[in-house]
């Protein structure tokens, strides 16, 4: 599904063209569009100038390497073996921007939220030490479940949040899926969603963690906790936050950090940077996911419901669109990011 995604936001891209798609030895050598049949999930038509393209092997890496500038992956194998792939197209000289969490613990690999942590971006020198090359290198992007809180938390650092307690209510796309491939999920709720709640703690601190010594050292605080929770909507990751702060701000201070929050991409005005990247609803019932998650062609995040809480210093609920922002779009930003800072040019 986020191969789909990326397929369809690359289509008319102003900066990128897709030139080359590679799957699974078994799609090999078929159209794209026979390869997707009955499988296309997407609300437009597959787009007509990747329909005829012929699928290689991912796994023939110089040779897919050899047509492109640089590749974005999304594939659903082995941990081991994702990062063995990655590693291979990296050391060909092509720089992989990856959807996979397979790198996202490799010390020398940034794992990037553009608006938030664009310099871990300069670890990619010592990462392409180690790998023996001067142009290849991996950047991931971390889970879409945290994009529908940490923006809102980043913007508020310097009141030194202590802790934080989040839940995540989790679209069905986050896993690929639609309503007739899931059927057990309509007039449901499941409360377990494997390996999500580690990395809904976790990867916030690697992101707001500094880079010494090229490598990447995670932040020790907020604490942070979590449930994730998968319910029966399509696409929108919502997220309820509480959380505490050493200095506590008033509730105006942080709507008006909010509305104010930008990042490297709007300084750059990068081709898929949201104008506003967070935006503050002042209605008691928004955001919604339905109504909100397209906000800013889904690579807006949205808040509300900032009140003030009986245990922590404040509760709000937050809003991320799981396969734009948290999957295929925050992967392209971070590929028009990369770009523009000189980091992927044309072989
Ligand atoms: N792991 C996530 C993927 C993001 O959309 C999920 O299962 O929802």
């Amino acid at each position: 599904m986020v191969g789909q995604r990326f397929v369809q936001l690359l289509d008319e891209h102003p900066w990128f063209e897709v030139v080359s798609i590679a799957a699974s030895s078994k799609s090999a050598g078929k159209t794209y569009e026979e390869s997707v049949q009955n499988r296309w999930k997407m609300s437009g038509p597959i787009p007509e100038k990747v329909k005829n393209i012929i699928v290689q092997d991912a796994a023939k890496v110089e040779e897919v390497a050899a047509d492109v500038d640089f590749v974005f992956c999304a594939v659903d194998m082995k941990k081991d073996e994702i990062r063995a792939l990655e590693e291979a197209y990296a050391k060909t000289g092509t720089p992989v921007i990856s959807n996979n969490s397979a790198h996202r613990w490799t010390p020398d690999v940034p794992m990037v939220i553009p608006e938030i942590n664009p310099e871990h971006i300069e670890v990619i020198a010592a990462q392409r030490k180690r790998l023996g090359t001067k142009t290849g290198f991996i950047a991931v992007k971390p889970n879409c479940s945290i994009q529908s809180y940490v923006p809102a938390l980043n913007a508020l650092l310097d009141f030194k949040p202590t802790q934080v307690v989040a839940s995540t209510y989790q679209a069905i796309s986050g896993a690929g899926k639609n309503f007739t491939d899931w059927p057990e999920m309509l007039d449901n709720v499941i409360p377990y969603i494997g390996g999500e709640e580690e990395k809904s703690e976790q990867e916030p601190l690697r992101i707001w963690g500094h880079v010494s010594g090229g490598e990447i050292v995670k932040a020790s605080s907020p604490l942070i906790t979590t449930q994730c929770i998968r319910v029966p909507v399509t696409d929108g990751h919502l997220a309820t936050v509480f959380v505490s702060f050493e200095n506590k701000p008033s509730k105006e201070e942080i709507i008006e950090r909010w509305r104010q929050f930008a990042g490297r991409p709007q300084e750059l005005g990068l081709p898929s940077a949201p104008k506003q990247f967070i935006t503050y609803f002042e209605e008691e019932n928004r955001p919604q996911t339905k109504l909100d998650r397209d906000i800013e062609r889904g690579m807006g995040v949205s808040v509300g419901r900032l009140r003030e809480d009986s245990l922590y210093d404040y509760k709000f609920v937050g809003l991320s669109h799981n396969t734009l922002r948290g999957a295929a779009g925050g992967a392209v930003l971070i590929a028009e990011l990369l770009k523009a800072e000189g980091y992927i040019v044309a072989k």
